[in-house]
């Protein structure tokens, strides 16, 4: 297992894809990088499938509100996929919702148990925030603490009209009153495991996009 690649934990999402998974893997070139590994869960193929599901179901949803959206990626990897989500609503609906980041660090309620960390990037998506629907996305959605921080970093950028939740995988395990409004895939997974989310943009192009999910006595701490 690469041990340069974030350890996280999951089960994923939807109007989520609750199709299956295939447990030998598929033949996507996004496989283990080890010959020992266990396959990915989720491919390249699968999360380009599944981002562009997320999208259209984006598209249906706002165009009630005559498309006056942002998407705000939470670092790390909800940021590369609200990039990707807009790629492809411009794509699909010929409408380009603007992007930003929204740094959550100094809202989590776990800052002391977590340790230092680095702060991430804040970055207001073009037009602002005030009186629009936000669309928050982030890659794994657990607990539902970083969610929460995220609704309080928020209110530092302005007043939207309302906020949604968007989400990759949704693994479950919540510890607060929290849902997303777009699922990519529903994973079920034991607490002890741990969701990992790799994305080109992030964690380069070997393997490439996968998810995987790993018992994290295997690896340690269980820690994303
Ligand atoms: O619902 P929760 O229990 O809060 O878990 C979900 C969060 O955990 C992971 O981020 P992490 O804090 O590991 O930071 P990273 O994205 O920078 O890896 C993941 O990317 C989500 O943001
Ligand atoms: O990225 C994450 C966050 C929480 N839990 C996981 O399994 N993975």
């Amino acid at each position: 297992m690469p041990s340069e690649h974030r350890r996280a934990r999951t089960t994923v999402v939807g109007d989520a894809d609750d199709r299956p998974l295939d447990p030998t893997g598929s033949p996507d070139p996004t496989g283990p990088p080890d010959p020992g590994d266990p396959p990915p869960v989720l491919t390249a193929a699968d999360v380009a499938r599944i981002t562009d599901r997320m999208a259209h179901q984006i598209i249906e949803n706002v165009a009630r509100s005559d498309f006056d959206a942002v998407l705000l990626g939470i670092p790390t990897r909800g940021v590369p996929l609200a990039h990707r989500l807009s790629a492809r609503i411009l794509a699909f609906a010929d409408v380009e919702l603007p992007v930003g980041s929204l740094d959550i660090t100094l809202y989590r309620d776990d800052l002391r148990l977590r340790g230092v960390r680095p702060l991430g990037e804040t970055v207001e998506p073009d037009g602002g925030v005030d009186g629009r629907v936000v669309i928050l996305v982030d890659d794994v959605l657990c607990s539902g603490r970083s969610c929460r921080a995220a609704l309080d970093a928020l209110t530092e950028l302005g007043r939207p009209r309302s906020v949604q939740l968007a989400t990759l995988v949704d693994r479950g395990h919540r510890e607060l009153p929290i849902r997303a409004d777009y699922v990519g895939k529903n994973l079920p997974t034991a607490a002890a495991q741990d969701v990992r989310v790799l994305l080109r943009e992030i964690d380069g192009d070997d393997p490439g996009d996968a998810v995987y999910v790993d018992d994290s006595e295997a690896f340690g701490t269980g820690a994303s």
